[in-house]
């Protein structure tokens, strides 16, 4: 089956990024990208492409390129769904907040009305891909609804997880480790995948394709981003264990990471990891553990949870123990509020909880990001629930440069790693502070050795 026509359901940080490179590599393929939300198409489809609503290094020029032309963005899902062949469903999949799982279930609200829209809308077969991550067998469920509910058309369902970080999404997509595909063994579901093969193979390699049963699929990608947080928090356990016992935890990084058996990526400490998925996906793990009965397996991946809230907390209370045990009425500048650098998301960025904890101890936070706005700031701060809007909205200051942010602060906290920040005027910074001043560096970007020189009580992670 030749794909001509690609609707995609969700526009957001998978959605949108995902099919601007499928359109770009794909001239032949017209790939529309719908939404509920009007603002987000409304801003995918602004005039001047910086201001696209996801900020992704390479992004705008792509959407530039392909918009228009065979790249459309759209809130009509009725007509995308009913005019493509291939229908990605990309919409967000948050942890249960309400009823049986809250906490640690995936949300499947979005997915299932999705179902139920494809299964109304469509009059022809369909070949309906999970681009969104979920538990292991949403696909029964999906082709269930679908199957019950639709006009007696053919539908089949095809796991493609998606494997890029932000901040590299472009690049990711553009040159993926892997494709990974999984289907039914049946003749027409092979020949789905195949469908599907084809719209990658016109940029990846076919080595870098795989193809698996559909459970296989699902499962592998929350199994990879639970491997992949699994090392971020083993380095920030010994981070911890470093700072007691004299040794360096990037000493340590460089010299494990050497071992080729354990490899030197995502071995860097900090003050500890956020972003929409690692967290999410690794309570839905330690969910579906627990739903077979699995209850050693459960405990295993939570303590990966377990220990990332540790570090965050760790690194607000030292803040408070080093500033004598303190910091009411203190301006704690916060450089960076993004979950990490290069992008504007900011769900369950460490900020959030580090802002958080020390506004509980009355500290006033000045925030610069060079990408994320007050509203989003404020509005993380909101979904906590700890305090009201009003005090919040008192305990956060925003400025549009470093340099105002730390102007009278008691201390900077580093909470991103924005190359930027390393090329700062640390000399008139620390001239502007109140003394001594100092420097909390959660991702160790700093060069101490520099920083000591100027004055600055510097501490970074895991040292
Ligand atoms: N963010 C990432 O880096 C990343 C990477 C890999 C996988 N994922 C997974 O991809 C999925 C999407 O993540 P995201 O970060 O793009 O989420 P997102 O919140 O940025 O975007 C999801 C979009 O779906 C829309 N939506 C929800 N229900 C809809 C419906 N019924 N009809 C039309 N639109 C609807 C929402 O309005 C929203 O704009 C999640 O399952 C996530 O776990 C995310
Ligand atoms: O050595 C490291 C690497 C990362 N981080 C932090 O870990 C978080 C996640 O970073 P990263 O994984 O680079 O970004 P995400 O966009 O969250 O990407 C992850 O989550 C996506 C959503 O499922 C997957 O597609 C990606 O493969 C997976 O890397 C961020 O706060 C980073 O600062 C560290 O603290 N130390």
């Amino acid at each position: 089956m030749k794909i001509t026509k690609i609707c995609c359901i969700g526009a957001g940080y998978v959605g949108g990024p995902t099919m601007a490179i499928i359109a770009q590599k794909c001239p032949q393929i017209q790939v529309t990208v719908v939404d509920l939300n009007e603002e987000r198409i409304a801003a995918w489809n602004h005039t001047d492409v910086s201001q696209i609503p996801i900020y992704e290094p390479g992004l705008s020029e792509i959407v530039a390129e392909a918009r228009g032309c065979n790249l459309f963005f759209s809130t009509n899902v009725e007509k995308a769904i009913d005019e493509a062949q291939m229908i990605f469903i990309s919409v967000n999949t948050p942890t249960k907040t309400y009823g049986k799982g809250k906490g640690m279930a995936a949300d499947l609200k979005f997915i299932e009305l999705c179902a139920r829209q494809i299964a109304k809308v469509a009059k022809d077969n369909k070949i309906v891909v999970e681009k969104s991550t979920l538990p292991v067998r949403t696909a029964e469920a999906i082709k269930s609804i679908l199957d019950n509910t639709g006009n007696g058309v053919k539908f089949q369902i095809l796991s493609n997880p998606e494997f890029l970080a932000e901040g590299t999404a472009v690049q990711d997509l553009l040159h993926p480790d892997r494709i990974l595909i999984g289907g039914d063994i049946t003749e027409e579901g092979q020949k789905a995948i195949q469908a599907l093969v084809d719209v990658y193979a016109n940029w990846v390699p076919l080595e870098r394709i795989l193809t698996t049963n559909v459970w296989s699929s699902e499962l592998s990608k929350l199994t990879a981003n639970a491997f992949l947080a699994q090392r971020i928090s083993s380095i920030n356990a010994m981070s911890e264990l470093c700072e007691k016992t004299g040794a360096d935890v990037n000493e340590v990084a460089k010299a494990i990471g050497m071992d080729s058996r354990i490899g030197s990526k995502f071995l860097k400490a900090s003050v500890g990891f956020g972003g929409s998925c690692f967290q999410k996906d690794i309570l839905n793990l330690v969910y579906i553990a627990k739903s077979y009965g699995l209850n050693e397996v459960a405990d295993y991946w939570e303590q990966v949870i377990i220990m990332n809230d540790h570090q965050k907390r760790r690194f607000s209370d030292n803040i408070v123990k080093t500033l004598y045990n303190t910091v009411s009425g203190k301006k704690i500048a916060f450089l960076g509020w993004a979950f990490k650098k290069d992008t504007n998301d900011t769900r369950e960025s460490a900020a959030i909880y580090v802002a958080d904890d020390l506004i509980s101890e009355n500290a006033t936070i000045a925030v610069y990001d060079p990408k994320v706005v007050r509203k989003k700031v404020l509005a993380d701060l909101d979904y906590l629930e700890t305090r009201t809007t009003e005090a919040n909205s008192n305990s956060i200051l925003s400025f549009e440069t470093p340099y105002e942010a730390c102007e009278g602060a008691h201390a900077i906290a580093i909470l991103t790693e924005w190359d930027e920040f390393v090329a700062y005027d640390w000399q008139k910074i620390y001239d502007s502070m109140q003394k001594p001043a100092f420097v909390f560096d959660g991702r160790n970007i700093l060069d101490k050795t520099v920083l000591q020189k100027i004055g600055f009580v510097y501490q970074a992670v895991g040292s």
